[in-house]
């Protein structure tokens, strides 16, 4: 008959794994580290006996989020939980936990086991494969944003005025400052200045700056935001809303280089880099008569055009992890992705505010997300409505109160008989659904699932 393994072979064992173990009693005292733990951690046995779980980790889970104390707490496992933990010389170190309870001979709980893998090789990989869809803070994978990612290194280089075409919210500022950012005048001043925000009077002092007593509440003189730009770029957001008469003097600048401030006589030499951008179709408002023509052909010497989010649906996932990227450190979280549902629901749905709206939702989820994943629950009504407008499928030709019961029973199906998660894919308060649900005589538990 086969003997039983000595537990030192059980060590033998535990130490040829890459994987990083350690027990801890029920004080979370450890009581045990393997080889690669030691590595991982960068401490060794000695230093960890007596000491406890949190001393060796330092990971923003310790304490009340702690996934051994929650397999202690409830006897159910924690499986491959990401965090970072803290290594013998403060570095930060992702890695990926399991945990489980110890029992003696005589079934009784004595302490937890947890294992840990270290991910820093795959984050570094993932990284790498990042930096071929990033071009500095701008995100995007699609065929038509890596052509713009190509093009971009060589219009920041050149000082020739940009026009920036997309609809709201596509990321014209953020291309804009990337094209500052990245070109010679980067020590100077970015300067934006959206066009539309002021009417044509104040938006000329504000471009050219003015003399005291140029108009009545000038009492000083004021640098215009051209001035402040020297050495550098300047941003003028919705171009196409300017008056035509600032389109005139506008014009003037960009071919003298000069600016003369309200109230003055003397012209000023500026050296400005101009980059304007625009969300309608400004050789639509030249045809138009609305922008002039020979405007229109001196901003548009390099012309980029920033497609809508729907036609470069590519880019929602990796947007998506950007943005949970973003947040996860401005708000320090731990949010790991969206669950499959949300992510089919994100990558069909259309965004008329287009990137600046999918970081909103975003931004939303996280205020309502408590745990690890973004669920369809935390989506914005409109995104989640299309669930209830599926509800009803083909159940044409039915009297209001047969759709009521159809769309009622079937919002409970979906959510397993939840009827506050019903009440919520309907559009509706839970006691309203609790009064139709009465009136109909409909039982939630006929559809109550574990
Ligand atoms: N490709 C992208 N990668 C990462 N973030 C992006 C991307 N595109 C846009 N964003 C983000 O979306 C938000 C909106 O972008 P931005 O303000 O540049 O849009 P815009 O086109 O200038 O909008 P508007 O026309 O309304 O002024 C910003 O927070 C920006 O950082």
């Amino acid at each position: 008959m086969a003997g039983r393994i000595p537990a030192v072979h059980h060590n033998i064992v535990l130490d040829s794994i890459n994987e990083g173990v350690f027990t801890v009693d029920l004080n979370w005292t450890l009581q045990g580290l393997n080889a690669a733990a030691e590595k991982i951690t960068g401490r060794t046995r000695e230093w960890a006996r007596g000491r406890k779980c949190f001393d060796l980790f330092q990971s923003r889970l310790c304490g009340e989020d702690c996934p051994i104390r929650q397999t202690l707490t409830t006897g159910e496992p924690v499986v491959n939980r990401r965090t970072y933990i803290l290594n013998a010389k403060e570095e930060c170190v992702p890695v990926r936990i399991s945990t489980a309870v110890l029992h003696d001979a005589e079934g009784r709980t004595i302490g937890g086991v947890e294992t840990f893998q270290d991910l820093s090789e795959v984050e570094k990989l993932c990284r790498e494969l990042k930096s071929h869809y990033t071009f500095d803070d701008i995100v995007g994978r699609s065929p038509a944003m890596q052509h713009i990612f190509e093009t971009l290194p060589l219009v920041a280089k050149s000082d020739s005025t940009v026009l920036i075409e997309g609809e709201s919210g596509t990321g014209k500022e953020l291309f804009a400052r990337t094209l500052h950012n990245r070109s010679r005048r980067c020590r100077g001043q970015f300067v934006p200045v959206n066009c539309a925000a002021l009417p044509d009077t104040l938006l000329e002092s504000e471009f050219f700056g003015y003399e005291p007593g140029a108009f009545t509440d000038a009492k000083r003189s004021r640098s215009g935001r051209f001035e402040l730009a020297h050495c550098g770029s300047i941003f003028l957001d919705e171009i196409g809303d300017i008056s035509q008469a600032l389109q005139v003097r506008l014009l003037r600048v960009l071919q003298e280089r000069s600016v003369e401030p309200l109230g003055s006589e003397k012209s000023r030499n500026i050296d400005v880099r101009v980059i304007v951008a625009t969300n309608q179709n400004l050789k639509n408002l030249v045809e138009q008569g609305l922008f002039r023509r020979d405007l229109y052909y001196r901003i548009r010497v390099i012309k980029l055009r920033i497609p809508p989010l729907r036609e470069r649906r590519d880019d929602i996932p990796l947007l998506i992890d950007h943005f949970i990227n973003k947040f996860n450190q401005l708000q320090d979280k731990d949010i790991a992705g969206v669950t499959d549902s949300v992510m089919n629901r994100l990558t069909e749905y259309d965004y008329p505010g287009n990137v600046r709206e999918l970081e909103n939702i975003v931004e939303r989820a996280f205020v309502f997300c408590q745990g690890a994943l973004i669920e369809m629950r935390h989506l914005p009504s409109e995104l989640r409505d299309t669930q209830s407008r599926n509800l009803l499928g083909d159940k044409q030709g039915l009297t209001l109160k047969e759709m009521e019961r159809a769309l009622i029973t079937r919002a409970l199906q979906i959510n397993k008989g939840h009827r506050k998660n019903s009440a919520r894919t309907l559009g509706i308060n839970p006691s309203t659904l609790y009064r139709k649900m009465k009136a109909l005589e409909i039982d939630s538990f006929a559809y109550w699932q574990d």
